[in-house]
């Protein structure tokens, strides 16, 4: 059978680039066109140079109607607000789409436009389109024609919550994440806030209040959990590339031992690969996942506390973005999960 046909718009960014790390040498998707809105005619090795021999696309013209004859499956990396009239087109004839931005992501048009500002796509795109959380909806995703691909923060926290929160070990009006993300997580453009001589040898403490993931995390909590989660998050930018740790603290329902938790996240995780659990007395550390698609989780119960800690790393652009994107197209081909995302991590 010949290869599943895909391309990438919004090639020339940060998951685009991951996105082609991960599908050039795929083995059973065929990159077939990469399109840019800004840099159409150019050589994405002009683009990115550590491409060069590797990659030798020339970007194309951001034109649905061209593009979508050109391939089976479609992958947005573009800026939410974006997507929201990009996909329903590729959906409109027939391409299956994965979204990495977060215009299909949240179930309730007055939520995305309340958190995003942007207008919501229209319902009936919502309404079929499938959260892409890959070890916990991978039903889901395989019958799916548009994917939500989650946000990078969202990620961590939930991988971190989901088995403390379905297993009713933890009260939902008590968890708080404090997140660290690398500066890649802001993208490819540029802006004050990441411009070397503000972000270098600076941590700061950014969105408080009214980060964009906190409504996609409790809508997830909330349809996993019995009781009602509402989350305190923090995102800080910390200065390094890549990575997003997740340090997550709630209390306890009911009496456990990290040893106990342990056991629950190891057997929760147990056929997915790309969960790591950590070993007692060890915790994940943003370089143990970079340039992978791993994300490993460490725990730990407080008795004199009566609180649970989670602490969960990814790399933003991969886990976070692009490789669960990837990861969610394997699935929605019953390919092996792995497929084209078999990366040791970058350390040192
Ligand atoms: N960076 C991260 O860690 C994560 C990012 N995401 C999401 O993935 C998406 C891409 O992020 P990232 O790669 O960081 O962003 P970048 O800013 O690096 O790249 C975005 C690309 O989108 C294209 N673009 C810009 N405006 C438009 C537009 N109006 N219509 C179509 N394309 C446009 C541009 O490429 P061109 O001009 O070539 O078309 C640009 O290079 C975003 O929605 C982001 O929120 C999700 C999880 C993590
Ligand atoms: C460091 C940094 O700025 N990170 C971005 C995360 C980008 C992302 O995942 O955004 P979407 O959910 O909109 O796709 C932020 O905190 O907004």
């Amino acid at each position: 059978m010949s290869n599943l046909r895909v391309g990438v718009i919004g090639g020339t960014g940060y998951s685009g680039a991951e996105l082609i790390k991960c599908l050039v040498h795929h083995p059973h998707a065929e990159l077939a066109v990469i399109a840019s809105q800004s840099k159409a005619e150019t050589d994405i090795q002009e683009i990115y140079p550590h491409l060069t021999d590797i990659c030798k696309f020339k970007l194309e013209d951001l034109q649905p109607d061209i593009l979508a004859e050109k391939v089976d499956t479609m992958f947005f990396a573009a800026p939410s607000g974006a997507s929201s009239s990009l996909v329903p087109q590729f959906l409109e004839r027939g391409i299956r789409c994965i979204d990495l931005a977060g215009d299909f992501r949240l179930s309730e048009p007055e939520v995305y436009e309340k958190w995003y500002q942007h207008n919501s796509p229209e319902k009936e795109y919502l309404e079929n389109a499938v959260y892409g959380l890959s070890e916990i909806y991978p039903q889901k995703i395989k019958t799916a024609r548009l994917i939500a691909n989650p946000g990078c923060y969202p990620t961590a926290a939930l991988l971190g919550l989901i088995p403390a929160v379905q297993a009713g070990l933890i009260k939902g009006n008590s968890i708080i994440i404090d997140g660290k993300s690398g500066i890649s997580g802001a993208g490819r453009s540029l802006s004050l806030g990441v411009h070397y001589s503000e972000a270098n040898e600076n941590t700061k403490a950014y969105k408080l209040g009214v980060h964009q993931h906190i409504p996609e995390i409790e809508q997830v909590l909330n349809a996993e959990a019995a009781d009602r989660a509402t989350v305190t998050f923090t995102a800080h930018l910390v200065p390094m590339v890549r990575g997003i740790l997740c340090t997550i603290y709630a209390d306890m329902k009911k009496p456990c031992i990290t040893e106990e938790l342990q056991k629950l996240y190891e057997e929760f995780y147990n056929e997915h690969p790309f969960v790591r659990i950590k070993k007692a007395g060890r915790l994940p550390a943003t370089k143990e996942v970079s340039g992978s698609n791993y994300c490993d989780i460490g725990l730990h119960c407080d008795p004199r506390t009566n609180r649970i800690t989670i602490v969960a790393a990814i790399d933003n652009l991969l886990k976070g973005a692009a490789g669960q994107a990837v990861q969610n197209m394997n699935l929605m081909n019953r390919w092996d999960t792995a497929s084209g995302l078999q990366f040791v991590p970058n350390y040192p």
